[in-house]
């Protein structure tokens, strides 16, 4: 999953998006075609607390949005032995140095540079030939998204799904992970993370579109999916 992009300056990446679009915008100006020749990079992200249903909307929108692709932070987590012991005793998953996040950098700009290249190597048809077909689309879905400021300053949309405890800590217990939860993990370190990561991405100062991720997985679906075609497709 993960590759190594030409190197660009990170700090310039939250930008290079928009100067793309930019630049083959005035780049068909000049040639005087339309503007559905100009092939326009849209990044959007999907957020929130884990088990929110972030996965499960992802899936829904990359099978009905055109030219889109998916990098799931989750892909990128560092193995077991990299992870660190806390003096809770747990090993410390819900926090972003578990994550490397280099990698991820990397295979986000991979997309960023050739959308199209970056799709066939995933396995990912072109959709067919319609008036969106020079869009394209990048769903980055993870529950560290919004608290990495790059990754969260790329995102033309940052959807963040939430639910309360009792919900999450029900259906946490029915997922099974990679390396199992150990007993008391949920109360001993996911939820008090979760809580001072949510509080630290509200304080950074990063907008959000909050969904309550009760509603149900169609509800949720239609608003999402309704939000990305009348602001990001229905354009002109
Ligand atoms: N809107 C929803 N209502 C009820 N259950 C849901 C909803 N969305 C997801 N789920 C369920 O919650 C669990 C976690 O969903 P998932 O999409 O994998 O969450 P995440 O990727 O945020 O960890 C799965 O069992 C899924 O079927
Ligand atoms: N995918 C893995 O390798 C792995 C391993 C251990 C824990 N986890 C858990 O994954 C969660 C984040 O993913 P979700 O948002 O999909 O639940 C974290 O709360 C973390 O505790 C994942």
């Amino acid at each position: 999953m993960t590759s190594r992009g030409r190197s660009i300056n990170i700090g310039e990446r939250a930008n290079f998006v928009n100067e793309i679009a930019e630049c083959e915008r005035e780049r068909s100006v000049d040639s005087g075609t339309t503007t559905n020749s100009i092939m326009r990079r849209i990044i959007l992200g999907v957020g929130g607390v884990t088990n929110g249903g972030k996965t499960t909307l992802t899936r829904r929108l990359l099978g009905a949005l055109p030219n889109c692709c998916v990098v799931h932070q989750d892909d990128f987590f560092k193995p077991p032995d990299q992870i660190e012991v806390g003096e809770d005793g747990f090993k410390q998953w819900d926090v972003i140095t578990s994550i490397d996040m280099e990698a991820m950098e990397n295979t986000v700009t991979a997309w960023i540079e050739n959308p199209v290249k970056f799709a066939r190597s995933h396995g990912i048809a072109p959709s067919p030939s319609e008036p969106d077909e020079d869009v394209q689309i990048l769903i980055l879905e993870g529950f560290l998204l919004f608290n990495h400021k790059l990754l969260a300053n790329m995102c033309s949309e940052r959807y963040y799904l939430t639910i309360p405890y009792e919900e999450c800590k029900r259906r946490r217990s029915g997922r099974n992970y990679t390396v199992p939860d150990p007993p008391g993990l949920f109360d001993g370190h996911v939820w008090p993370m979760y809580l001072k990561h949510r509080q630290e991405m509200e304080e950074s100062g990063v907008s959000v579109a909050s969904i309550d991720g009760l509603l149900s997985k169609d509800e949720i679906f239609t608003r999402v999916y309704t939000d990305i075609q009348n602001r990001f497709l229905n354009v002109s």
